[in-house]
Formats: structure tokens, C-alpha cells, sequence
């Protein structure tokens, strides 16, 4: 599949692992998240462009490279987009900020939209979506339909886990998307979860179930 990233680090497998058990609780989850998503970012970022510029170490000036976090617009898909932009947060603390509030129809599976709250200046912006599931991919869609309105540089999508379905549809929609997974599961079931998947991300995130 031409565009699609499954990063399959050791750390990343055992972890994702841990979070798809049954027993795992609400803390244990979360804190899984957070370290999955901090060991995806640096994959993500990896073609993020570096300026020079100068430092003064105890023994002399040199030059070294930082990157611009400001024009790195980190945007979640509320809620359980959440559990993963903290985790990248805490690697890439200076980028910017977007929420889009989509839940999905439990009939239909298609994605309604409740909030949009982006920074300014998204032309200027490369951007990365951050959903922990990629399902049907309607949410993803839905979501990268409404960012690219606002004409940004660059679109990523990441994702904990991603359904055949889900990487299909986003990827017919918007080829120019690359998608970034820990894995690909086998299917769907009739309600649109993941399978064998970890059940519904939000409700275990937030321990709403
Ligand atoms: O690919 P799709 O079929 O659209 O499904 C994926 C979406 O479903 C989940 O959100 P949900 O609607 O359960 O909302 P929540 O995060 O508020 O629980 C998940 O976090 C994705 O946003
Ligand atoms: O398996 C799934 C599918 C959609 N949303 C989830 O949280 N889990
Ligand atoms: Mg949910």
C-alpha cells in the first residue's frame, strides 16, 4: 500500500500489545498511549526540515540544527485523539494546537461534527492528525475534508490501529495523505469496530464504559 507507514519498532508492537488486553486498566491504557504516541512522533517527524543556527558551547561557537515546532500543527480528533497529542506533546512541545469534535452515527457510522478550533496562519502549516482508530476512516475523512479548506502545506494522519476499510477509504479520498499505524488489523465487525482490535479507545482512555 503506497503511502502508508506501519511502524513496527519492537517498543511500538509490545506496547500496542499490552493496550489490546481485555484486563488492561484505564491507567495502565492511557499511559501506554502516551508512550506509544511519543515513539510514533519520532517517525512522523522524521522529514520535518531543520535551519541552522548558532551556539555557544562552554568551548566555542558552532552551528547546530533546530526545527520550527511553531509551524507543526498537531490536530486532535476529540475525544481519544487526545490520549495520543499528549504523548506527542511531550516530544514536541513547542507545536501548535487544532481539536475537531467528530463522533460517529452508531447507525449510519458516519462522522457529525460538534467543535472546530484551529490556530491561525494554516497555510503556512504542515499538519498532523492524531486519532487513536481508523475504522470505517469516515471521522479521518470527514476531518481532513474540513483541514484542507484552510489550505494547509501538509496533511499526516496517525493512528494506533487502522481496519483495511478505514485505510481504503482515506486513502481513495486523499492519496496525498500518508497514514501512520502501528498496525493493520483484519476487518471490521457490523458495528464498525476494529477487529481483533481494543475495543472502543475513548471509553477506555477516559474509563467511560
Ligand atoms: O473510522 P471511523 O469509523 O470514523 O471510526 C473511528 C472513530 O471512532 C472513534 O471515535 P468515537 O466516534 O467513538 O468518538 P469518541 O472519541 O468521542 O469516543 C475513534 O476515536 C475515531 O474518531
Ligand atoms: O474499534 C473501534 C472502532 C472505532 N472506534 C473505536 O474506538 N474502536
Ligand atoms: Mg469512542
Amino acid at each position: 500500500m503506497s503511502n502508508v507507514h506501519v511502524i513496527d519498532h519492537p517498543l511500538v508492537q509490545h506496547k500496542l500489545t499490552l493496550m489490546r488486553r481485555r484486563d488492561a486498566s484505564t491507567n495502565s491504557f492511557r499511559r501506554l498511549l502516551g508512550e506509544l504516541a511519543m515513539l510514533m512522533t519520532y517517525e512522523v517527524t522524521r522529514d520535518l526540515p531543520l535551519q541552522d543556527i548558532e551556539v555557544e558551547t562552554p568551548l566555542e561557537l558552532t552551528t547546530g540544527k533546530v526545527m520550527d515546532g511553531k509551524k507543526l500543527v498537531f490536530v486532535s480528533i476529540l475525544r481519544a485523539g487526545t490520549g495520543i497529542l499528549d504523548g506527542m506533546l511531550s516530544v514536541v512541545p513547542g507545536a501548535r494546537v487544532g481539536h475537531i469534535g467528530l463522533y460517529r452515527d452508531p447507525k449510519t457510522l458516519t462522522a457529525v461534527e460538534y467543535y472546530f478550533k484551529m490556530p491561525g496562519e494554516m497555510q503556512e502549516r504542515d499538519i498532523v492528525v492524531v486519532d487513536p482508530m481508523l475504522a470505517t476512516g469516515n471521522s479521518a475523512v470527514a476531518a481532513v475534508d474540513r483541514l484542507k479548506e484552510l489550505g494547509p502545506k501538509s496533511i499526516k494522519f496517525v493512528c494506533l490501529l487502522a481496519a483495511p476499510e478505514g485505510v481504503a477509504t482515506l486513502q481513495q479520498a486523499h492519496p496525498d495523505v500518508p497514514i501512520y499505524t502501528a498496525a493493520i488489523d483484519r476487518e471490521l465487525d457490523s458495528h464498525g469496530y476494529i477487529l481483533p482490535g481494543l475495543g472502543d479507545a475513548g471509553d477506555r482512555i477516559f474509563g467511560t464504559q
